[in-house]
């Protein structure tokens, strides 16, 4: 068969002599449905994944010029608990043609771009799975968040387990060797490790019975101060929440995190994950196996090691898993860090979520909840390391800021823990790229 490639998927001219429309060729032209607005400012102290600060939130307006009545591309939505979100990674400067990518936490080791969850792609697309807290009227709004202040969203899809996890494959396919073109089937003890084995399945089982319950609470956006009164705060957003999915093993970002409450596996610092080349010519040329099947049985014991599934119910531990991650992906994980406030900048949080008045009760914070929400996103920021390759090998005694929120962290790394060390108000005001709608009437 002809690819497409082959074929010509560029225009054509039709028998009327018109190019085909660029939809055709794939050549999109893409108009983003909405900007969001979300708790992170920057890139910097973004979480690498969603996964990592359950604890952030944004929402999302549909734009009027998308539709007339942006409420109507909403309906039935709030019936899910998840979302995907497709995004534009608007803040990397250019498009990225760069085969290989180095991504952070690998030390300088490369893999090819497709395997990994790198900004830095062809088509610059994000793909974030979000917790969904609320729909009203045309807004979302989100949580679990790792989109910066701004992003441009190009589409929401329901999160639907049946058919966004494979677990749900009750009989997985035999392994198609593209290379010598066999096809052989593989059993789960060759071909794949644990992670995920029951998780998909659970969080679909969960949403289908008692474990699917929305809060009744009214999440926070920015402009939405008039009426927040009307809706009582969270205590602890964790506990209120429905579960988040802990399926995000295949989410895990090949930026690398795992989720901040996991038991996260110490990284091989030196080493680097097997089957990634070392950029570095002193190491050697460390070629990539030439299989998955290579990169499996190189891993051995150790995937085992890193992918069972503790939290699986017993009745699903007996499940043929059907996701496979290489265990150099989770291998290549750093333990979490310890996170510390000092008392400073605990007084500082307490002063800046109250707007300074000693005796207001109404927290400042424009998305977070209460100045514990705001505690515990900045700890989950932190525990990650959302610090670059190059600052963790070469500015190590450097301070580290970044925003969230309203507040500006300054913070400094050692061995093993982030320490908080000043929380101020941020000075920049947000601002909205949309250019078509300013946000001053959002969720009201
Ligand atoms: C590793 S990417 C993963 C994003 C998504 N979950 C995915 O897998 O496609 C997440 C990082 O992208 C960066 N980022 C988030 N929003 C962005 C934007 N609008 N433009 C450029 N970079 C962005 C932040 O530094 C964040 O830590």
């Amino acid at each position: 068969m002809r690819s497409l490639e082959e074929q010509g998927a560029r225009p054509i001219a039709s028998s009327c002599g018109c190019a085909k429309p660029a939809l055709e060729t794939g050549n999109l032209l893409t108009e983003p449905i909405g900007y969001l607005e979300s708790c992170f400012l920057a890139k910097n102290g973004t979480p690498r994944q969603p996964s990592i600060c359950s604890h952030s939130r944004a929402c999302l307006r549909i734009r009027k010029s998308i539709f007339n009545n942006p409420e109507h591309s909403l309906m039935g939505l709030e019936q899910f608990s998840h979302v995907w979100i497709l995004f534009v990674f608007h803040k990397n400067g250019h498009l990225s043609y760069k085969a290989k990518v180095q991504p952070p936490r690998l030390n300088g080791a490369k893999t090819g771009v497709f395997s990994t969850r790198s900004p830095h792609r062809p088509n610059a697309i994000g793909l974030t799975l979000a917790t969904l807290e609320k729909v009203e009227g045309g807004t979302i709004y989100l949580s679990g968040i790792d989109m910066i202040h701004g992003t441009p969203v190009l589409d929401i899809k329901p999160y639907i387990a049946d058919y966004d996890s494979p677990q749900n494959l009750m009989e997985p396919l035999g392994d198609f060797n593209l290379q010598n073109n066999q096809h052989k089937s593989r059993t789960v003890s060759q071909s794949y490790s644990k992670t995920g084995s029951c998780d998909q399945q659970q969080l679909s089982e969960c949403n289908k019975t008692q474990c699917y319950h929305r809060t009744k609470e009214k999440p926070k956006c920015p402009k939405d101060r008039a009426s927040e009164e009307n809706y009582p705060k969270h205590s602890d957003t964790t506990g209120t929440h429905r579960p988040l999915p802990e399926h995000r093993d295949i989410e895990t970002d090949f930026g690398l995190e795992s989720r901040s409450d996991e038991n996260l596996s110490v990284a091989k610092e030196q080493l680097g994950p097997p089957g990634l080349e070392k950029s570095s010519p002193k190491e050697g040329m460390k070629k990539r196996p030439r299989s998955m099947k290579a990169t499996m049985d190189l891993q051995g014991s150790s995937t085992e090691k890193h992918h069972a599934a503790p939290s699986c119910p017993a009745r699903m531990t007996n499940r043929a898993p059907c996701s496979m991650v290489p265990a150099w992906v989770r291998e290549a994980t750093a333990a979490p860090l310890q996170v510390r406030f000092t008392p400073h900048a605990e007084v500082d949080l307490g002063q800046l979520s109250s707007g300074g008045e000693p005796d207001v009760v109404q927290t400042a914070f424009k998305y977070f909840q209460s100045a514990e929400e705001a505690k515990n996103a900045i700890e989950a920021v932190l525990r990650a390391d959302p610090r670059s390759v190059y600052r963790r090998k070469l500015c190590q005694d450097r301070l580290f800021y970044f925003t969230v929120d309203i507040a500006h962290v300054t913070c400094w790394f050692g061995d093993g823990f982030a320490e908080v060390l000043r929380i101020k108000p941020a000075s920049e005001p947000i601002q909205m790229t949309d250019p078509e709608e300013s946000l001053v009437s959002l969720g009201s």
